[in-house]
């Protein structure tokens, strides 16, 4: 028998670490004869930062959506660790919810209610009903909740009203309230999409630490491709619901890109210059 060296221990973590989502062949159909999604397939690993870019309509979010079963799958399997996620009955659905958080492009938040409050709503996913309308929360939920807040630069806004946020504070109470859920990945709708140019920066530096610093996976649909460009380990870019490029940013060129956004690509400014600013 092979004696465990740390080395060993290490290439096996490494191993067991590969692979945190799988989508095998995603088809999906609404009304009508086109696929929102036609035939998607790609595995994406832990602690991965991933952008996906493309055109409107072509399919960023249904992706998204179908990934944590807020839209059926017409065809096809996604797998979220060891959950089948089409197959999910009403208790594992809630498992797999609260093992993904959500970042919303118009935040999704209680305007009338705290920063603090609304972080608070991440933890909904773990209790009873009644516990969650009574707004029963532990010590323990509570003081992570401030440290998380406190981590987003918002300690002076705990009891503030989100409706007298600005838009990036806003995005950050959003990011607060996916954090405290403890998820594995955290799916972005067009996080900064609402933003300014400072706003933005601010929301994607904090992604990129939750990506690479916590091991938490980011999916993130963009519509910027300088920003997919400076901030992600890999783009999967997509037209009409087919991937059309999956590989890291540093081998996304003109061309590419064009193909990408097809019809639109003469819309497009991307600064090549810049990829690799953050
Ligand atoms: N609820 C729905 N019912 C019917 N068709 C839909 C629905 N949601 C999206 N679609 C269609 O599915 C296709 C993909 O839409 P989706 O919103 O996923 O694209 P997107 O890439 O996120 O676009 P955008 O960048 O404009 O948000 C589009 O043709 C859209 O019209």
């Amino acid at each position: 028998m092979v004696a465990s060296t740390p080395l060993t221990h290490l290439y096996r973590r490494e191993v067991e670490l590969l692979a945190l989502l799988e989508l095998k062949n995603v088809t999906k159909y609404y009304a009508g004869p086109t696929p929102a999604l036609a035939g998607v397939s790609f595995t994406v690993k832990e602690g991965e930062f991933v952008s996906v870019i493309g055109p409107s309509g072509a399919g960023k979010s249904t992706l998204l959506r179908c990934i944590n079963r807020m839209i059926e799958v017409t065809g096809g399997e996604i797998l979220f660790g060891d959950l089948a996620v089409s197959k999910l009955k009403r208790r594992d659905l809630r498992k797999l919810r609260t093992g993904i958080g959500m970042i919303f492009q118009h935040y999704n938040l209680v305007d009338r209610l705290t920063v603090i409050e609304n972080v608070l709503h991440g933890r909904l996913g773990y209790k009873s009903t009644l516990a969650g309308v009574l707004g029963l929360y532990s010590r323990e939920e509570k003081m992570q909740a401030f440290n998380i807040i406190k981590i987003l630069g918002l300690g002076e806004q705990v009891y503030q009203r989100c409706d007298q946020l600005s838009g990036g504070q806003k995005q950050r109470v959003g990011i607060a309230r996916a954090l405290v859920q403890n998820p594995k990945m955290i799916l972005c709708d067009e996080p900064i999409a609402s933003l300014d140019p400072n706003a933005s920066k601010i929301i994607m530096d904090y992604l990129k630490k939750i990506a690479n610093g916590m091991g938490i996976t980011l999916i993130c649909n963009l519509h910027q491709v300088n920003v997919a460009l400076a901030y992600s380990d890999r783009i999967i870019g997509i037209n009409k619901g087919k991937v059309v490029y999956d590989g890291p940013p540093g081998k996304l060129t003109a061309d590419l890109t064009s193909e990408i956004y097809g019809t639109e690509s003469g819309e497009l400014i991307v600064d090549w210059g810049e990829r690799y600013a953050s």
